[in-house]
């Protein structure tokens, strides 16, 4: 089982700072998912730890061993890419194998370890079949299986579900999340979705403009975001970020605290039955849930609310919420303690 460790990873295009000061300790055996916006650097970080990028600083450890200089073919990494990267002129046996016939790996143990990878991923009876013949979510084995025989440690994903429908990916992110503790795997995961994050992982980095806003297991990063953009990041629907003014929720005679500039509470911790008065402007009926859009003073607050809830737009109800559920941040966006 293998370690990463990045140390001060900095990465600049011309003037263009794509990643800066990043500091994290993957554990061997855990699954680390980088998360964030579109441009936040995720790809960037995962390509360096591979050796598919330089950094412009810092140093990239695997095994306690630095590998900041060494070409990707030395550093004991297997990389999952969103595409695949399947050869279409080559069926799935070749394709799984072709990393060992060109790092001439003799063929009796070429072909075991093809093998043992197909049964592992449900892939044996495909074999013979060429990528344009299978399910994007057989395909997607069949990368997974190529990572799986070049006998990696470190295994690197660039958001490997973003192509396969809803039900798949979620088939497969269970399927994943197995494989890797049963073969006690080091995985670095990339993805923009914070539920595949959080459903995956032990360690989430989110990252925000090229830096970490916040490194946590999933569930402290929940209970505990420590800025609002975490706080608005991670959960659906999204945490309600309220402005305060003057110690009250703005435009409301709502009493909050005076030393906050927001106060953030997440859809479910807030109830119908309290002491807050609020406008339903619409809801969302999702079954389970009834999602209700209401206004408080001159701010917006989502509620999570059981679907069997009977409020239509329009209404006038009561909102509470219990002392625990409140998160505050100040004018810069920090979490204050409670
Ligand atoms: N080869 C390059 N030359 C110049 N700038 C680049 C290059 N590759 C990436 N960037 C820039 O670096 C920043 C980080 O890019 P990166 O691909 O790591 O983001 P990302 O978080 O993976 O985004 P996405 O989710 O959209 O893939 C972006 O601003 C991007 O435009």
């Amino acid at each position: 089982m293998s370690s990463i460790q990045l140390a001060g990873i900095a990465k600049a295009w011309g003037t263009s700072r794509a990643l800066e000061a990043i500091d994290l300790q993957v554990d061997a055996g855990t699954f680390c998912v980088l998360l964030g916006p579109s441009g936040c650097g995720k790809s960037t970080t995962l390509r360096i730890i591979a050796g598919l990028e330089t950094a412009s600083a810092g140093q990239v450890l695997i095994d306690g061993r630095d590998v900041t200089n060494l070409p990707p073919a030395q550093r004991g990494v297997a990389m999952v890419f969103q595409n695949y990267a399947l050869f279409p002129h080559l069926n799935v046996r070749d394709n799984i194998g072709f990393g060992l016939s060109v790092r001439k790996v003799e063929k009796g143990e070429a072909d075991k370890r093809i093998a043992h990878a197909a049964e592992l991923l449900g892939l044996a009876a495909l074999l013979d079949r060429k990528p344009s013949q299978l399910s994007g979510g057989q395909q997607q084995r069949v990368a997974l299986a190529r990572a799986l025989v070049a006998q990696a440690r470190v295994c690197l994903m660039d958001e490997p579900l973003s192509n396969l429908d809803a039900q798949l990916r979620q088939q497969m992110r269970t399927e994943l999340r197995e494989l890797q503790q049963r073969l006690g795997l080091t995985v670095v995961y990339v993805t923009h979705d914070q539920a595949e994050a959080m459903s995956m992982a032990d360690q989430v980095v989110l990252l925000n403009k090229g830096r970490i806003e916040q490194a946590a297991q999933p569930r402290a990063l929940y209970a505990a975001p420590g800025t609002t953009f975490a706080a608005s990041f991670i959960g659906t629907p999204a945490m309600n970020l309220l402005q305060l003014d003057g110690g009250r929720i703005a435009g409301s005679d709502v009493v909050a605290s005076p030393r906050a500039a927001w106060l953030g509470l997440r859809p479910e911790a807030v109830g119908l039955g309290g002491d807050v008065p609020a406008t339903v402007r619409s809801t969302e009926y999702l079954g389970a849930d009834l999602i209700l859009h209401c206004d408080v003073g001159t701010q917006s607050i989502t509620v999570r609310s059981s679907g069997e809830a009977q409020v239509a737009a329009g209404e006038r109800v009561r909102l509470g919420w219990a002392d625990d559920a409140m998160h505050w941040f100040d004018a810069e966006g920090r979490r204050l303690p409670a």
